[in-house]
């Protein structure tokens, strides 16, 4: 590990109606390193998905920095910011988003397809290829995604995340739709694509999920909470009355 392949100083978002200020996130600062995993934990609302969102660049901070790696993307505009989330960001969802009508094969080469870069047959080939092997899925290249299980489907979005090869692998909440068998496998492979090398980003309420991160990070109220922080150690009060 050693290169912050996202570092983010005092991010802020704030959602802003006429009667109130709901700081989703209030001051994070966070770096993950190259090779890392990490997970975000907390309750419901504590800002998981909105620190998802603005890492992946699919939404913007009210206030702070961040660079991705090593760009600064604080304050770029939406369509720089959608080239590089297509080079820089893999994602992986709770429900698949898999296109029933086409193959594995063509699901995982999408993000190449559509890619700024012109990537030639053979490397789409290869790339897919490449990483329907990652995920132990060699021999469905052809079927459609459903004739797969829940938890094949998962690893054919997975290998889809990886194909473009990615700077970060965003996961929320990867086994949301499985059952506790193939949640578990699912785990075990993000857990053997990390060893191999991916950096990930993973959102998860469950503790014990949480587990096999190497780097475990619990929200409360849109803050950052410290080892050995209590529930009233992350200064609440985050909803304040606009002015
Ligand atoms: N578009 C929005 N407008 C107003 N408030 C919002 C908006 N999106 C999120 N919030 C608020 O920001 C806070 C954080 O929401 P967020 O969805 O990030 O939480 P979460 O930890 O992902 O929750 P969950 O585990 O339930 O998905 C919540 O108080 C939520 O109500």
């Amino acid at each position: 590990m050693s290169n912050p392949k996202i570092k983010v100083e005092n991010l802020s978002k704030v959602f802003s109606t006429e009667e109130v200020d709901t700081y989703a996130l209030a001051d994070v600062s966070l770096n993950i390193l190259e090779g890392d995993y990490v997970s975000v934990s907390g309750p419901s609302g504590c800002g998981k998905s909105t620190l998802l969102s603005i890492l992946g660049l699919l939404d913007t901070p009210t206030s702070g920095q961040y660079w991705l790696d090593g760009i600064d993307v604080s304050k770029i505009g939406l369509s720089q910011s959608a080239e590089i989330r297509c080079e820089k960001i893999g994602f992986v969802f709770q429900q698949f988003n898999l296109i029933d009508e086409l193959s594995v094969a063509d699901n995982i080469a999408l993000p190449l397809r559509y890619s700024r870069k012109k990537y030639s047959r053979d490397e789409i080939l290869a790339r897919v290829h490449d990483c329907l092997g990652k995920v132990g899925m060699q021999n469905r290249a052809g079927h459609k995604p459903n004739q797969l299980s829940g938890g094949q489907q998962q690893r054919i979005a997975i290998a889809r995340a990886l194909v473009a090869q990615p700077a970060v692998l965003l996961v929320d909440e990867p086994t949301g739709n499985l059952d506790s068998r193939n949640g578990d496998a699912i785990m075990e492979l993000l857990g053997q694509l990390n060893a191999a090398g991916t950096t990930i980003c993973m959102v998860t309420h469950d503790p014990r999920y949480a587990n096999f991160a190497r780097t475990q990070i619990n929200l409360l109220d849109g803050k950052i909470q410290l080892p050995g922080e209590g529930a009233h150690g992350a200064g609440g009060g985050l909803q304040g009355v606009a002015a």
